[in-house]
């Protein structure tokens, strides 16, 4: 038998899964890492951690199966999105990489948005958001000029981890998608991004697409991990993407939930298309397509939160517990989870959470299934928004952390009012990663060939009408939160630390 391997570099850890030609995961192995948040908005970690932790994730993987190294063929790569590393000549990393869900950077979206106006959507089809690479460039250019004057090339996430394991410096169309620095409809650096922002051509990595095979793996990662220099190693994709094709969303009218630290609705699109910039718009891991998809920015990252503040002891399991009990709508208690600030709908770095109708009665529990459904209804504007196009979203393929709970893809299927499709392995972004080593081996002669394969549903979840009708009826006062708090968080930001 042969495997390929599949490593997601998430923001709360690295997921390393080894995949048969079945498409069944023999072994996989997580390995997490903080994050540092030195001041409210700040988000970074450090890139040599998640090196360590993939060295250390696969080198248990592969001594736990006792699989010959030889038969492993492929591996390929699935990372958080946006991050900036920041590498000088002799590629040593400069400062910590800035996060995806680091918020500092307003100032210099809207420099992004005065210099280069209605181009920008043109170009990338995004508009300027804090998240985005671009900004956190322009940040580092005007707080750390020395840094930004000894960088000789710029990082995403996985590309650096790979970089770190091959010695090939690329970069790859599906996660350029999210610098704010790519033609998205010509799949190369813009030119006249870099001249208008002053940013050097030459920092850009080269691109490839995300099934190329970019080299092997170097002696000194094989000796510390049990893998062969003979194994081939493909660009990867970023999470989202990954996360699409390891769910299977690689036609028309797919639709999948993704509830990792961030959560996402994703929608796949064929063609080119011109959204304005009103919710995000990228290169597809699949050649020559895209998808088009709302953020919410703590998505799994609240209930973690939650979990870390107020019963950091317990499992996820044993803090779920009780939540069915609970009615769908927690008793008239309401939660907003605006922790980093938020993308979609509402691209707006100082809201910040609450919950509205605390009551004398209400119990942990009651607390605990509020912030899933605040969670739940942030992802469903996103969806509101799609139906909104006209697009049909009656099946959503659920995946991430959050798909593992069946309580929660229950409360999703009666909020969306749409059918949830729980997949065998919910891991989708690291089986993305490996459905793109497997095609790049040449196992399969697309990627919807091995989807037909190795994709296969487990559970479903329909909506039930009464609860979906309590969820209708609240949707509308959880979306007025976002308007009567938007004030109040903007005079509290002085006093966040
Ligand atoms: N057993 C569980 N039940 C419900 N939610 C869970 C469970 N385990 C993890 N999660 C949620 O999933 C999130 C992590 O998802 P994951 O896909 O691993 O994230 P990332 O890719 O960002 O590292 C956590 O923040 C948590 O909210
Ligand atoms: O910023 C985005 C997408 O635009 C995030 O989805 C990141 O890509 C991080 O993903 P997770 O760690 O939550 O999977």
């Amino acid at each position: 038998m042969k495997y390929v391997i599949g490593i997601d570099l998430g923001t709360s850890a690295v997921k390393v899964l080894l995949v048969n030609q079945k498409g069944e995961v023999c072994q996989a192995v997580s390995k997490s890492y903080p994050l540092i948040q030195a001041k409210s908005g700040f988000s970074e970690q450090v890139p040599e951690e998640w090196v360590k932790m993939t060295v250390q994730a696969l080198a248990e993987l592969v001594s736990a199966r006792k699989v010959n190294p030889e038969d492993i063929e492929g591996i390929s790569f699935s990372g958080q999105m946006h991050g900036l590393v920041l590498l000088n000549q002799q590629y040593q990393v400069l400062r910590p990489a800035i996060l995806w869900n680091d918020t500092r950077t307003t100032w210099q979206c809207r420099e992004i948005e005065e210099k280069l106006g209605e181009r920008l959507v043109q170009i990338t089809k995004n508009t300027a958001l804090e998240g985005f690479t671009l900004p956190k460039l322009l940040w580092v250019k005007e707080h750390e000029p020395d840094v930004f004057t000894d960088t000789a090339v710029f990082m995403l996430p996985k590309d650096y981890l790979r970089f770190r394991m091959t010695g090939t410096v690329n970069s790859e169309y599906s996660d350029a998608a999210g610098t704010l620095l790519l033609d998205v409809a010509r799949k190369q650096w813009s030119e006249e991004i870099c001249e208008r922002l002053e940013i050097p051509l030459t920092i850009c990595p080269p691109l490839v697409e995300s099934s190329h095979c970019v080299g092997t793996l170097l002696p000194e990662i094989c000796r510390q991990t049990g893998l062969k220099e003979t194994t081939k190693v493909f660009a990867g994709g970023a999470d989202n993407a990954c996360g699409a094709i390891g769910a299977g969303i690689l036609s028309d009218g797919k639709t999948l939930c993704s509830i990792g630290t961030s959560g996402v609705i994703l929608s796949y699109e064929e063609k080119e298309r011109d959204y304005q910039g009103k919710v995000h718009f990228f290169n597809h891991g699949k050649e020559d397509a895209f998808y088009a998809m709302g953020v919410t920015l703590s998505a799994g990252y609240s209930l973690s939160w939650f979990k870390e503040t107020f019963a950091k002891e317990e499992s996820f399991d044993e803090f779920l517990h009780g939540v069915a009990q609970i009615p769908a709508g927690s008793r008239g208690l309401l939660f907003t989870p605006y922790l980093f600030g938020e993308r979609s709908p509402h691209a707006d770095s100082t809201i910040r959470g609450s919950f509205i109708g605390v009551d004398s009665s209400h119990q942990r529990s009651d607390f605990v299934r509020a912030v899933i459904e605040g969670i739940t209804f942030s992802l469903h504007e996103s969806i509101e928004w799609f139906r909104q196009e006209r697009k049909t979203v009656d099946t959503i393929v659920s995946i991430g952390g959050g798909a593992k709970n069946p309580v929660w893809l229950q409360i999703q299927a009666d909020i969306f009012n749409a059918k949830i499709v729980k997949l065998e392995n919910e891991q989708g972004p690291g089986m993305g990663a490996a459905m793109l080593a497997a095609y790049g081996c040449g196992w399969f002669e697309s990627l919807e060939e091995c989807a037909a394969q190795w994709i296969r549903p487990s559970m479903e979840f329909a909506p039930r009408r009464e609860q979906v009708e309590i969820y209708r009826d609240l949707f509308p006062i959880y979306q007025e939160i976002y308007h009567q708090t938007k004030e109040l968080s903007r005079k509290l930001a002085k006093y966040r630390k």
